[in-house]
């Protein structure tokens, strides 16, 4: 329990309960697991379980393994604790390798398009790239184009989006590099992500590509879910239930990437509240040269 606490929640002031069942076939009982304490920041990929005799280890959303060793578990009067340890981070290394090189030879300018989901980030977008020439690159329909293509990570990008929650850092920066390799436009619009630190500090290591700025969409929750519920393009995850748990991630974990790069002078904030038009009057002027 010790490793658990001090490993898993020393950074994160937010965390969600989860609860697991385990058959133990010896004594032929099911044992229930309740309140395993994770970081918001990441999600069991339950269909990733490895068993080895006492001890189950899951691969978590940001490639990190849980161990839990139900041998050991450890009473006191009020609380049964179960030991769980954290066991370091899977890494595909070569493959991160390979692309910083090709992606830091070609140098495109990137901007993040960044807010809460349904402030309006997909549809100034495609204003931008009409007067400004800039590819748009929507990092949640890469996802879905993903799931539709049938690839092994279709399942756990589906599951992950219906319930809200941020795909793993490099699946979705594998897709990026994809796109931007094979597009000729060396200027790219890169919308609703990245949406964690985590995401951030990856896609910053792994392509070496730091934004010109971030656009940053600012739109009450109210007028957000007016809009997302009217939305109406079949999406598993406009519905109130997941739009609640949508505004709920952006809270806790994307708007840390705002104030990142605030902090870093890079940030060009829109009032998105107002109608399309007068949204697109005040991008422009976020990206006229300055005098
Ligand atoms: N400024 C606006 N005023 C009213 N509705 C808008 C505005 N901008 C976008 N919408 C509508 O709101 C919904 C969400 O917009 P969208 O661009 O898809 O948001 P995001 O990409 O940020 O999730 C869409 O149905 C869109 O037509
Ligand atoms: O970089 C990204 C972009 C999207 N998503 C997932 O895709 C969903 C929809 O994102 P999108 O940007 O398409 O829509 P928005 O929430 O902004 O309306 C999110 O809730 C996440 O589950 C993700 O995990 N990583």
């Amino acid at each position: 329990m010790g490793n658990y606490r001090a490993d898993l929640l020393k950074d994160h002031a937010n965390y969600d309960y989860f609860y697991l069942e385990l058959f133990a076939s010896t004594t032929w009982e099911w044992r229930e697991l309740r309140n395993i304490r994770l970081s918001s920041y990441v999600y069991p990929v339950s269909d990733e379980a490895i068993i080895s005799g006492c001890v189950v280890y899951f691969l978590l959303s940001n490639y990190d393994i849980l161990r839990f060793d139900i041998s050991r578990q450890i009473s006191s009067s009020r609380q049964r604790f179960l030991h769980i340890e954290l066991m370091g981070t899977v890494v595909d290394s070569a493959n991160k390798e390979e692309s910083k090189s090709v992606l830091s030879e070609k140098k495109p300018k990137v901007v993040f398009v960044l807010g809460g989901p349904g402030s309006g980030k997909g549809t100034q977008c495609a204003n931008i790239v009409e007067h400004f020439g800039y590819t748009h690159l929507s990092a949640g329909d890469l996802l879905r184009a993903e799931i539709k293509s049938g690839s092994k990570n279709g399942t756990m990008i589906q599951n992950m989006i219906s319930e809200g929650i941020i795909v793993p850092s490099e699946v979705t920066i594998k897709l990026l590099e994809k796109a931007i390799m094979e597009n000729e436009n060396d200027k790219f619009l890169i919308d609703g992500f990245p949406r964690n630190e985590e995401n951030r500090a990856a896609f910053e290591s792994v392509t070496g590509i730091i934004p010109e700025f971030v656009l940053f969409f600012d739109c009450s929750e109210e007028e957000m879910e007016k809009r997302l519920l009217g939305r109406n393009q079949g999406r598993v995850d406009d519905n109130i239930e997941t739009i609640r748990k949508r505004f709920k991630v952006f809270v806790d974990s994307s708007l840390a990437v705002i104030e990142y790069y605030n902090s870093k002078g890079k940030v060009k904030k829109i009032d998105a509240g107002k109608p399309v038009g007068e949204v697109f009057e005040a991008v422009k002027a976020a990206f006229a040269p300055a005098k």
